[in-house]
């Protein structure tokens, strides 16, 4: 049994976060292990900014997003040296194992902290890209998702009212989820993914087709990992005769109050990575698959690339 444990968020802040730490905090307090949160992420391990955590810490934060502990992208942590300096300002304050909460990056830089050094480890799937191997969620793709499609409903009024082309490019860094999920849940006509190649003078001659039939509007979604929206449309607009226009949604779709599907998931996690670390377990990712709650080697989690379920793409192209 471990006594004593910390908890950070690293990578891009995602909605549901703060309601993981929530629950691994109150988690390790309700077993009576004391816990650490770290701040900013990996450069609070290594700048020495941590503090121990009470249960009103964590209080008031379920509902918000970003993460109340900070979060970064820490160069620093990608050198050894980085690595071992963090380990020693752990291991100096008697802190025995490790929850990271982060991206495919995040959990890159955990696994190779726990083979450099043994210490316990466990990390937990929190990006809105969805984009971590072994798992079909992670902590704020749902709110993310419906934030695009909140846009997409936006888009779709004004795209009506002018007859235009409309092309939304989203987040997702290379991964296709947010959009082909969002695009599929918002009635997109099409849905750009890195994961599938599309051919972009056969979608403009349908677009064509499809206006001289009387289509009054089209939406286009693009994840950002398939290209420019930006330069997509400018395409569109020289290779169709329809008026079109782009709007880049940005960081907009990464704020926001979590779900309940984030906020719940989130919670679920936590406590199990809670759990399990402070049995003594290590190098294991929680995440989910179809509805359950399962683990995944933290190296495997880190060495594969995650695929897009092909049934997603299947299911956009029926109903187009
Ligand atoms: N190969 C690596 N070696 C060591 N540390 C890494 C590595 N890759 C990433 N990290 C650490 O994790 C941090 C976050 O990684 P990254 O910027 O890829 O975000 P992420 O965790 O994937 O989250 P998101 O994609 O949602 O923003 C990096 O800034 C770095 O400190
Ligand atoms: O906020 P930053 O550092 O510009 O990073 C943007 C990237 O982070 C993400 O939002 C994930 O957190 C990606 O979808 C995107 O590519
Ligand atoms: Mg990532």
């Amino acid at each position: 049994m471990l006594k004593s444990i910390a908890v950070m968020t690293s990578g891009g802040d995602s909605p549901g976060m703060n309601a993981c730490a929530r629950a691994v905090v109150r988690t390790a307090l309700y077993e009576g292990v004391e816990v650490w949160g770290i701040n900013n992420g990996y450069h609070g391990l290594l700048d020495e900014d941590m503090f121990k955590m009470e249960r009103k810490d964590v209080g008031d934060i379920i509902q918000r997003g970003g993460t109340f502990l900070g979060t970064a992208r820490c160069k620093r942590w990608e050198k050894p040296e980085g690595r071992m300096q963090g380990y020693k300002n752990l291991v100096d304050r008697g802190i025995q194992g490790l929850v990271v909460i982060g991206g495919d990056g995040s959990l890159r830089g955990a696994s190779l902290l726990s083979k450099e050094t043994g210490i316990p480890i466990v990390g937990l799937p929190g990006t809105i890209d969805n984009d971590v191997w072994g798992s079909d969620y992670t902590i704020g793709c749902d709110t993310a998702a419906n934030t695009i499609i909140d846009a997409i409903n936006k888009l779709r009024d004004t795209a009506s009212a002018h007859r235009r082309c409309i092309v939304l490019e989203v987040m997702g860094h290379r991964c296709g989820w947010l959009a082909m999920t969002a695009g599929i849940a918002g009635g997109a006509e099409y849905i750009l993914v890195p994961e599938e190649e599309y051919d972009l003078d056969a979608i403009c001659a349908d677009m064509a087709k499809a206006y001289k039939a009387g289509k009054r509007y089209i939406l286009v979604v693009v994840a950002e990992g398939a290209g420019s929206g930006q330069e997509i449309g400018k395409y569109i607009a020289e290779h169709t005769n329809i008026d079109t226009r782009v709007s880049v949604l940005g960081h907009i779709q990464r704020g926001g109050s979590p779900t309940v599907i984030d906020r719940v998931k989130a919670s679920q996690l936590g406590e199990q990575a809670a759990l399990a670390i402070i049995s003594g377990l290590s190098d294991i990712v929680f995440g989910f698959n179809k509805g359950h709650v399962v683990s995944i080697n933290l190296h495997d989690a880190v060495n594969n690339k995650k695929t897009l379920d092909p049934e997603y793409a299947h299911l956009a192209r029926v109903l187009f």
